[in-house]
Order: structure tokens, then C-alpha cells, then sequence
């Protein structure tokens, strides 16, 4: 697991929990010593329980090579934060894809994208895998759906697990590290499922602005907006939920995720000729 951080602290102590034996691999080595020590870097419900009841199943270092040395699997979660004008920065991710060259490919069968990237990164690092002697080596692209708060149980009880895979044997080798989740597991191309966590958040970001609009037309003609956004979502076709209006919408991803879907949607970019 490349990124201690909170999708990847949080990833490798839920498949150490089903059973997989995982190595946490980060470059901060602060991080890496308060996981040694039996702390927990972050704030997040049942964490630090989790690692605590699996801790023979899980180790922690910052050298890329112990961490890749055994694995069959490598999951990227580091950080892909905005550049200055909106578009995900995958230094990161290329740091990871840099540390596999040289690597045995006979034991390592996938790498799998867990970090929020662009449409069209797999492709990418499939041709650099390729090109780095590890056209052996499957790819797959398992975006994270989790909100803060309640990512433990939200990666134990998904609403779905999307698996975008390059090769059948990579599809099939990530879903089974999924086995003991409780969810559908939807199998795809990478492309769509870079786009499914991508169109995730602008819809749902969409929905919060929505209601913030609706929220200020009320407040104009006395209209109660809680009220309203209850009715409303009583339509199942519409749903209860991110209808709470407020002062916008903030968090870690909605913000950069969002800008990352518009520059993304650039016509020079989406035109097909
Ligand atoms: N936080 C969320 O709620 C959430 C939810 C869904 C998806 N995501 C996505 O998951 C990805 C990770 O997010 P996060 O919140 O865990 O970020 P984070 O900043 O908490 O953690 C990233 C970690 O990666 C480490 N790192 C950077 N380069 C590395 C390298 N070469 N090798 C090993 N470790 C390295 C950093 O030191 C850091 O600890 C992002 O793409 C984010 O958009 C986050
Ligand atoms: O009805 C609502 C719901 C949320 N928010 C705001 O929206 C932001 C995001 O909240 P929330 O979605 O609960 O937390 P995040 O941890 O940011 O999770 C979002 O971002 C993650 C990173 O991509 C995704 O994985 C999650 O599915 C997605 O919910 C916060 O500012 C909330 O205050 C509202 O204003 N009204």
C-alpha cells in the first residue's frame, strides 16, 4: 500500500481485517514510526481498533523496495492534489509507478489505482508499466467512495466496490481481495472507472449547490428550506440525501475533484477529431 494516509491507512487495515497480510508503505517518517508505535495518525471511527486487532497482518516502512519485495498487489493511494489551474497533480502517482521499475515482475500481478485521478491515467501508466518491463504486471483502477467520518464502515458495507480493469486477471484478482465485503462489486474499463468516482462527487456536489440555491430563494420569499428539502427528498427519485443546505460545500475532495472534472471537460480536450 503506497500512502499511509487516510485512504491508505484506512484500505490496509480493512483488507488486513478480510484476512490479507499488507505492508504500509509512506514516505513521511513520522508517520511511519507512530505506526509502530501503536498510534494512529489520523482521527477516523474504529481505525484504530482495526489495526490493532490485525496488526500480524500489517507492517509499516518507508522503503519503496521492502514494501513491493513480496506483494502480489500494489495500491496507489497517495495524495493527487490541484495544481494552480485545477488539474489533479500526479507527481505522486508517478513517484509510485518510478519505484516499481526494477521491481521482479513474477510475483506482483496488479497495480491498482486507489488515488482520485483524470480520466485516461490508467492508460498512461499502462503504457509506463509497459515500457518499465512490467507489461506482466495487470492494472486496474478501484476508486474510493468513502466520506470522512465513516470510512471504516463505509469500505466494509459499500454501496458498491468499482473494479475498471485492463486485463480479466487483474478484474478478477482485485474483486476477490474483495471477498467478505458487503456490496456489489461492478467490473468495468479503467476509463469508466476513473469517470464513475469523478461524476460521483459532481453529482453530489451538484445536489448541495442545488439546495444552496433553492435555500436563498427561500429565504427571499419565506419559504423554509429544511421543509422543503425534506419534501423533496421524500421523491425517490430524487433521494433525502446532500440536500442540507449551508455555506457550500468544502471537505478534501469535492472542492479539487470538481475543478479537476473542468478542466478535464475542456473541449480541445473532449473533442474527437
Ligand atoms: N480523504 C478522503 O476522504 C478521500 C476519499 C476518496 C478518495 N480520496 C482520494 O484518495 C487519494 C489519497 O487521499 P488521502 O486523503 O488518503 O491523502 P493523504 O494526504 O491523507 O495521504 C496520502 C499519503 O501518501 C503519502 N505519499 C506521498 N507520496 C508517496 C509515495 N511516493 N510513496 C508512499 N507514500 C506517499 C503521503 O505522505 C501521505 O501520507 C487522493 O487521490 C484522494 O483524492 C480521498
Ligand atoms: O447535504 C449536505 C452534505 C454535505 N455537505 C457538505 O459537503 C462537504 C463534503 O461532505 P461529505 O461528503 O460528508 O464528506 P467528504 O469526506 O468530503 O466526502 C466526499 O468526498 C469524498 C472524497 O472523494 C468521497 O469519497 C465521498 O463519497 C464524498 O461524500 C462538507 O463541506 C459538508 O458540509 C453539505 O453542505 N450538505
Amino acid at each position: 500500500m503506497f500512502g499511509a494516509g487516510y485512504i491508505g491507512l484506512v484500505t490496509g487495515a480493512c483488507l488486513a481485517e478480510l484476512g490479507h497480510q499488507v505492508v504500509l508503505r509512506d514516505i513521511t517518517p513520522e508517520k511511519i514510526r507512530m505506526l509502530h508505535a501503536g498510534e494512529v495518525p489520523i482521527f477516523e471511527p474504529g481505525l484504530g481498533d482495526l489495526l490493532a486487532a490485525n496488526k500480524e497482518r500489517l507492517s509499516f516502512t518507508i522503503d519503496a523496495a521492502e514494501a513491493v519485495r513480496d506483494a502480489d498487489v500494489v495500491y496507489v493511494c497517495v495524495d493527487t492534489p490541484p495544481t494552480a489551474s485545477g488539474d489533479a497533480d500526479l507527481s505522486r502517482v508517478w513517484a509510485v509507478v518510478d519505484s516499481l521499475k526494477g521491481v521482479s515482475s513474477e510475483r506482483l500481478a496488479v497495480l491498482v489505482m486507489k488515488s482520485t485521478v483524470p480520466v485516461g491515467t490508467g492508460d498512461r501508466v499502462r503504457a509506463a508499466m509497459d515500457e518499465a518491463g512490467l507489461a506482466n504486471v495487470g492494472y486496474a483502477a478501484n476508486p474510493e467512495f468513502t466520506a470522512e467520518g465513516k470510512a471504516v464502515h463505509t469500505f466494509l458495507h459499500p454501496d458498491r466496490v468499482v473494479i475498471g480493469a485492463a486485463e480479466a486477471e487483474a478484474a478478477r484478482l482485485v474483486t476477490a481481495l474483495h471477498e467478505g465485503v458487503d456490496g456489489p462489486v461492478e467490473v468495468m474499463e479503467v476509463a469508466d472507472a476513473e469517470m464513475v468516482k469523478l461524476a460521483s462527487n459532481a453529482l453530489l456536489a451538484t445536489k448541495i449547490s442545488f439546495i444552496n440555491e433553492i435555500a436563498t430563494v427561500c429565504e427571499a420569499t419565506g419559504a423554509d428550506v429544511e421543509a422543503v428539502a425534506k419534501a423533496v427528498g421524500m421523491d425517490h427519485r430524487l433521494g433525502p440525501h446532500f440536500l442540507k443546505a449551508g455555506l457550500g460545500y468544502g471537505g478534501s475532495c469535492f472542492p479539487k475533484d470538481s475543478r479537476a472534472l473542468r478542466v478535464m471537460a475542456r473541449p480541445e480536450l473532449t473533442r474527437r477529431s
